[in-house]
């Protein structure tokens, strides 16, 4: 497209989201969470039922202990024992319960994170990397993008379940304990926050050597690929002193970081220790003391070793083991994801406010294309706002590119188009989109219903507006026949081709557009409806551009713009007949009543084509079509 302002998006702004600033994991899964609240309370409940065991268990131990076997009454003690048994099933069902709430969270995270990479895909494949405008050529960034974001639900599930038994599960042994007593719960609750803080030292310096593990086999795969394919070439050059310096290099530099980052690992053993094995150490070596001092009785010191070694040591494992690896990928990976998915479209179009509704074209060109013949060229009209002009001329010959170049959906090769005075290149598009509306002849009906189609350019038309519009177009038989506003717009209430531009006219007439041009919107009515149309559009305040079907909608107009051999000639009826050959060969047309599409086609100026089936589109031009009835309603 010639000078397409999508070419001339800059890197910045590929580089910020939407929202203005760089796409950060935080933003990538903070609204997931958000979004995602009642499933995360949901989740919390499940696993204070789920570590019910784990608060119990110590203090049921004990009790079996000392009240049952201990005391000689075993059936007691085995009672106790079922009781605990009874717990665990209970926390079975908490797990199961927990589950689905984990993965309704994980799923969105992962639907989320894919968007934002497919998106990211196409922007970079549309638009380019934002390295270099254009489009990227790396068609398979987007499955490994996608491969990605698979890995961080993966990790992301296993990360969220396991952290979540941590937590409950130490603050139910802590408990626990402290119901047992409360100066070991006090020294292990010590200890516990020791070993978070061990932890949250330790865990830069892992993340740093885990990322430098993958970089080094990151090189390793690039340096060491292109020297394996290219074997052949290194033996017959003689290179393998060179080759295996190279990748040599990288498998060395991957050996030590494989082994820094397992010294480090070492670290997690000492969080383990200072977490669970001191206050287990501690309360062994106090023992004979805490017994025989009365402190605690022998069921409950077996209480609160199970505390310590089935309910703390588990979780704080389960913590060094999950931040340590599953934390660290899912932190690396979900970074990289959001370094691709950090890409933004280039707005098109500039940022200019529209100021005004006077439309001029000066000396504009245009063709489809670098080495296509010009539709339009050096094209000079002006459109002072509240006009009303009626574009004709034989079919192919640039009407509809006229009315695309005035709307700013396509840009001139040469000379400008300015609205209100600004180029329409520089103005803000979706104000310039408001401002100008372009009615094509296919009408765009969706799926919703008439209501929502109504109004789609102006959701918050009133009534009393839309059927003021309805009944100024000639709309009410539908409505009633559709059964009113509510009803849904869909197959089983198929609309005919007339119905559906009269829902588009009448959408177009409550938007806030100042500048209308139909482009041969009415062409499945019937004369007398377009003629309705028509004038309603016309009292209506602002510009009408009429790309005229028949020729009457010409003979409505103030003034009439004819387009022949890429030129524009612009004038009222009367002087046009006097001025304009292709004009006067329209007027011709049109007088003998003999639709075109029905006789020899006949040849108008350079563009027309001999032969071609009217409408029919060609590479030069096609046979005219302008005048496909012949419009008896506005007759001389
Ligand atoms: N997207 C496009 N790519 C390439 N050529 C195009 C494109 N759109 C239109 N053309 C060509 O540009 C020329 C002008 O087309 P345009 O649609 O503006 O003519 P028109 O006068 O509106 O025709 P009609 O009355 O049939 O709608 C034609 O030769 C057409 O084939």
């Amino acid at each position: 497209m010639p000078n397409s302002p999508r070419h001339a998006h800059d890197r910045q702004d590929q580089q910020h989201n939407a929202a203005g600033g760089p796409l950060t994991v935080r933003r990538l899964i903070g609204p997931v969470l958000r979004s995602h609240r009642g499933h995360l309370g949901a989740l919390a409940a499940w696993s204070v039922v789920e570590t019910g065991p784990v608060l119990l268990s110590g203090t049921i131990v004990g009790a079996a202990l000392d009240r049952g076997f201990l005391a000689g009454r075993p059936g007691l003690g085995l009672l106790l024992l079922l009781g605990y048994g009874g717990c665990l099933v209970l926390g079975t069902f908490g797990t199961r319960q927990a589950m689905p709430h984990a993965a309704a969270v994980v799923e969105s995270l992962r639907d989320a994170l894919t968007r934002h990479v497919v998106r990211a895909g196409l922007c970079r494949a549309v638009y380019g990397d934002g390295a270099a405008p254009g489009p990227s050529a790396d068609v398979s960034a987007v499955t490994r993008a996608t491969r990605q974001v698979e890995t961080v639900r993966q990790l992301a599930g296993g990360l969220l379940l396991t952290l979540r038994t941590v937590a409950f599960g130490v603050v139910a042994a802590l408990v626990g304990l402290f119901a047992l007593d409360p100066v070991i719960a006090a020294v292990t609750g010590g200890s516990v926050l020791v070993a978070g803080a061990l932890m949250t030292r330790l865990t830069p310096l892992l993340r740093r050597r885990h990322v430098a593990l993958l970089e080094a086999q990151e090189e390793l795969a690039r340096r060491a690929g292109p020297h394996l394919s290219g074997i052949r070439d290194v033996a017959t050059c003689g290179a393998w002193e060179t080759a295996t310096r190279t990748v040599g290099g990288c498998v060395d530099a991957e050996a030590a970081a494989l082994l820094a980052e397992a010294r480090a690992g070492t670290g997690r053993i000492a969080v383990i220790a200072a977490g669970a094995r001191l206050p287990f150490a501690v309360v062994l070596l106090c023992s004979a003391w805490l017994v025989r001092s009365g402190l605690l009785t022998p069921g409950a010191l077996i209480g609160a070793m199970v505390y310590l070694l089935q309910g703390i040591e588990p979780a704080l494992r389960a913590l060094v083991q999950t931040v340590g690896t599953m934390g660290l990928q899912l932190s690396v990976t979900l970074r990289r994801t959001a370094a691709f998915a950090d890409v933004v479209p280039p707005r098109p179009g500039g940022t200019a406010p529209v100021t005004g509704s006077d439309v001029a074209l000066t000396d504009v060109s245009f063709a489809y294309g670098p080495h296509a013949e010009p539709v339009l060229s050096r094209v000079t009209l002006r459109v002072p706002d509240g006009s009303h002009l009626a574009v004709v001329g034989p079919s192919g010959v640039g009407k509809s590119t006229l009315a695309l170049l005035i709307g700013g959906i396509e840009h001139p090769a040469g000379g400008t188009v300015t609205l209100g005075g600004t180029p329409v290149g520089l103005l803000d598009t979706a104000e310039l989109r408001r401002h100008v509306a372009v009615v094509p002849q296919q009408s765009y009906i969706f799926a919703g219903t008439l209501r929502e189609n109504l109004t789609m350019l102006s959701p918050h038309a009133t009534d009393t507006e839309l059927e003021a519009a309805i009944s100024l177009l000639g709309l009410e038989g539908t409505v009633r026949r559709l059964g009113g506003y509510g009803a849904r717009i869909s197959g089983s209430a198929p609309l005919s081709q007339g119905e559906r531009q009269l829902i588009t006219l009448v959408r177009v007439y409550v938007s806030r557009a100042r500048i209308v041009i139909l482009d041969e919107a009415t062409c499945h009515l019937e004369p007398v409806a377009e003629k309705r149309a028509e004038e309603a559009f016309a009292a209506r305040p602002g510009t009408l551009i009429v790309v005229a079907h028949r020729l009457s909608s010409a003979l409505r107009a103030r003034r009439i713009a004819v387009v022949a051999s890429g030129r524009l000639t612009v004038g009222t009826h009367a002087e046009l007949l006097d001025r304009a050959p292709e004009y006067a060969a329209l007027i011709g047309h049109w007088r003998s009543g003999d639709p075109l599409g029905r006789r020899e086609p006949v040849r108008y100026g350079p563009v027309g084509r001999v032969g071609a089936r009217p409408g029919t589109r060609t590479g030069g031009g096609t046979a005219p079509a302008a005048l496909t009835e012949p419009d008896v309603e506005a007759e001389p």
